[in-house]
């Protein structure tokens, strides 16, 4: 990923309507990075300028009745100029006035990311739910209403202490708002509703300049402004906004060090200084070599969960590159999740599995499609994989959980009574089957069909489950009528001729 290249390439401008507080150090921050900034104030003003603009950041953060009203009418003119827009709702949790003016520019107007620290997102979460049940108790039709606990954290003035999982609380509030949100604190999450990636990189310094927040909502507008792929919008969003929220963690890490070189302390006077000095100095490369993140797991990445390995293409002249042209291919037509499973006859060992371990990985990244890989902990190690998965023959699930806390973790099933003597807790998902006869797997036990998916979703109403085996477009349906909240794929898709026809058809589910 270039990303930072790309904006100091691009030299986006970004119009602030921010705080009173903050103007200064944004417009440097911003100037650090390579992005122009420009502080504006009435709409007339803004009519003029947004029109050259890149991006838009509405920062909250001393608004009045009149300024209320301007960020009304400056995201409508962006709306309809289709400059994209970044909201910091600055202390909506600590009044009712912001919290209406946040929730209105979130609920009636199209605003292209929220960020927020913790106890800012969970009171917009919680004030959408009350809308939303205020309308359902108003409307005959919408009798169901669900109503879903909202993360408790607590929260006073301006800042908020962290939330255990931010990337839970980013994840419901992009659901709740079908907004991307960046929820930040100690550990920063980041959610368009499907994928979810929490950032452990920062410093405990950032909390003690004030702005921090405020400054990496411009920061993270002048990245979605400089964006020059229109390929695939949505993966264009999320990933330039994550490289953009890693990278000025990153460069919090930085200050910290040059502080602790130079002065042998970490104070918040330098700190700041040495933050602006590490913004105008980094590269894509800090935030390569120092990214600290890892995907967080949902349910609905089960949905069409692609796993193969090059042992799969072995008829191929060139299986590795079959295998790569492959999983690109299905990547592109939207593979919701990928495992890698180099094993078995004609399978890559040692160096030369690595190197293909490290191009797939790459591919999933480009994607952000979870990486998983099969059995082989070391390697996931070694790469820092999104995740594992085991059979009940591989290590015992409570050491790899006690080896990556963080990662996604998949452990297979073949009955209720394995489940009943597996500790099911410690995984993230539970992998059933073979469902039908396969080929893809030499030491296959006996098909279990799709009822024996339904006996393990009797005994476990919750737990996410995908099947696996012999698994066609065809039997997909009857599958998740049986309990499955997903299915996982070797060969139809391996021996397709058209992959994204296939992988398309597995997605209509
Ligand atoms: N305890 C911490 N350790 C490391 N990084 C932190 C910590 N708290 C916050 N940060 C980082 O500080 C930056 C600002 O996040 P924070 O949640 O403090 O925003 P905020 O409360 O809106 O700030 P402000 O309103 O003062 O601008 C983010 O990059 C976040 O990762
Ligand atoms: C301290 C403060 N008060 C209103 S806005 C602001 C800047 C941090 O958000
Ligand atoms: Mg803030």
């Amino acid at each position: 990923m270039t990303y930072i290249a790309a904006l100091r390439r691009k030299n986006p401008l970004v119009i602030c309507l921010t705080n009173d507080v903050v103007k200064n150090f944004t417009a440097n921050g911003l100037l650090a990075i390579g992005a122009s900034p420009a502080m504006s104030s009435c709409i007339e003003d803004l009519r003029d300028l947004l029109p050259y603009a890149q991006a838009l950041l509405v920062n909250i953060g001393t608004v009045n009745p009149e300024l209320g009203a301007f960020y009304k009418q400056a995201v409508t003119l962006a709306n309809e100029l289709a400059v994209p827009v970044v909201l910091d709702p600055v202390a909506c949790s600590a009044g009712a006035f912001r919290r209406e003016i946040a929730l209105d520019l979130l609920v009636n107007h199209k605003i292209t990311l929220l960020r927020g620290n913790a106890g800012e997102i969970a009171a917009l979460v919680q004030a959408k739910h009350e809308l939303d049940s205020k309308n359902a108790t108003e409307s005959i039709t919408s009798v169901n209403h669900k109503s879903e606990k909202v993360a408790e954290v607590s929260s006073k003035g301006v800042d908020s202490a962290g939330v255990a999982k931010p990337g839970a609380l980013a994840e419901q509030c992009a659901k709740a708002f079908q907004v991307l949100t960046v929820v930040t604190g100690p550990v920063d999450g980041i959610s368009n509703g499907l994928k979810t990636v929490e950032v452990t990189n920062g410093s405990a310094m950032m909390p003690l300049v004030v702005g921090t927040g405020c400054l990496l909502g411009g920061f993270l507008a002048a990245f979605i402004g400089s964006k020059e792929l229109q390929r695939l919008e949505e993966y264009d969003l999320f990933s330039a906004t994550l490289w953009g929220l890693t990278a000025y963690s990153v460069a919090a890490e930085m200050a910290a060090e040059t502080c602790e070189n130079l002065y042998q302390r970490v104070e918040p006077g330098s700190f700041q200084i040495e933050f602006l000095n590490a913004l105008y100095r980094m590269s894509d490369e800090d935030v390569k070599t120092r990214k600290n993140w890892h995907m967080t797991f949902n349910r609905e990445q089960l949905g069409v969960y692609f796993i193969c390995g090059t042992q799969d293409f072995k008829e191929t002249d060139n299986s590795e590159t079959a295998a790569l042209r492959c999983i690109e291919m299905a990547l592109q037509a939207g593979i919701t999740m990928f495992q890698l499973r180099e094993k078995g006859v004609g399978s890559l060992k040692g160096a030369a599995k690595v190197s293909f371990a490290k191009k797939v990985q790459e591919l999933c990244e480009t994607y952000q499609v979870p990486f998983i890989m099969n059995d082989d902990m070391d390697l996931a190690e070694e790469l820092d994989a999104d995740g594992v998965h085991i059979g009940q023959d591989d290590d015992p699930i409570e050491l790899v959980r006690q080896r990556f806390p963080n990662k996604i973790i998949g452990l297979s099933i073949h009955s209720p009574e394995e489940y009943a003597d597996s500790q099911v807790e410690l995984a993230d998902y539970i992998g059933v089957g073979p469902v039908y006869g396969t080929q893809s797997k030499g030491d296959a036990k006996a098909p279990i069909g799709p009822e024996g998916i339904q006996a393990v979703r009797n005994v476990d109403a919750e737990i996410p489950i995908v099947a696996i085996g012999g698994i066609t477009v065809e039997t997909t349906a009857t599958i998740r009528e049986h309990g499955a909240d997903g299915v996982s794929i070797i060969s139809a898709i391996t021996k397709a001729n058209d992959v994204a026809k296939v992988v398309k058809g597995f997605k209509k589910f």
